[in-house]
């Protein structure tokens, strides 16, 4: 399968109180079109770091990012915003939707700035959306009305306004309770399976038991990797979860 995505030697380096911390070191790592892929590991390991340094959120500090045929290292701040508007979705675990605006307004908004669309276009889309994830009922409301994963649902139908080819993922069921996180968990298999490649970053066994192959990260390195992929899509989920669990703990999870 074609990879949308390649990091080669990418690396990560912050300044902090005049000493060095390597957090990301010399990653490579690729991603093919249309997987679910995790990262999992300990808390600092450095997952959130390769989330946002591989989606050209952050600049990395040496090291390439290959995305779709394009080298990140080249582009310049406005091409990369247009890639990340237009190209990439991302969702996270702090749902940082607009106050001021409802959830219909907060779904469209980056597409209807983008200024390529008519509105009602842009609308259309976004309750094909609401309607796929579930929250079609509560697209006239106010983002203080509906709860935590409905906000994360209407969140993903932002992310993916502007039909993105890859949708990264941090945390996303981090601050909800277990049947909202089934909930968002279902919508993303279900992006997924209609050909959104997806890149999450998950501390939750049975969250990434449900995307396809999974990278554990030590210390700024990728140590190892777990495919699900031997497992069918009607398998059942505790199967998927006790066998990665079991490598995850040899793993030193
Ligand atoms: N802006 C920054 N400046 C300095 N150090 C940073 C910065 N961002 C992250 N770090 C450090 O980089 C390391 C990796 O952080 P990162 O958030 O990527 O880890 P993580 O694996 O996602 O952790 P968690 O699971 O706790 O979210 C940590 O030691 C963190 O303190």
């Amino acid at each position: 399968m074609e990879n949308i995505l390649e990091a080669k030697n990418l690396s990560k380096t912050y300044l902090l109180d005049r000493r060095q911390q390597h957090v990301l070191k010399n990653i490579n790592l690729k991603v093919k079109k249309g997987e679910f892929l995790t990262v999992m590991g300990p808390s600092g390991s450095g997952k959130s770091t390769l989330l946002y340094n591989i989606s050209g959120m952050d600049k990395m500090t040496a090291g390439e990012v290959v995305f779709t045929g394009e080298k990140l290292s080249q582009l310049s701040q406005a091409q990369l915003a247009e890639i990340r508007l237009k190209k990439m979705g991302f969702v996270f675990q702090q749902i940082n939707l607009l106050k001021n605006l409802g959830i219909m307004d907060n779904i469209i908004i980056s597409a209807y700035m983008a200024g390529d669309e008519k509105r009602e276009k842009i609308k259309e889309r976004a309750y094909q959306l609401m309607k796929k994830t579930g929250i079609i009922e509560l697209a006239e409301n106010e983002i203080t009305q509906v709860s935590g994963g409905q906000l994360q649902r209407a969140a993903i139908c932002r992310a993916l306004i502007n039909q993105p080819q890859i949708l990264f993922a941090d945390e996303p069921t981090g601050a909800l309770n277990s049947s909202a996180a089934e909930v968002v968990m279902s919508v993303l298999q279900k992006i997924n399976q209609e050909g959104t490649t997806i890149m999450m970053v998950t501390h939750d066994v049975k969250v990434a038991a449900q995307s396809q192959r999974i990278l554990y990260m030590i210390d700024g390195n990728i140590e190892g990797e777990y495919n699900l992929d031997k497992f069918n899509e009607n398998s059942e989920l505790k199967e998927r979860e006790s066998t990665l669990s079991k490598w995850l703990i040899n793993m030193g999870f």
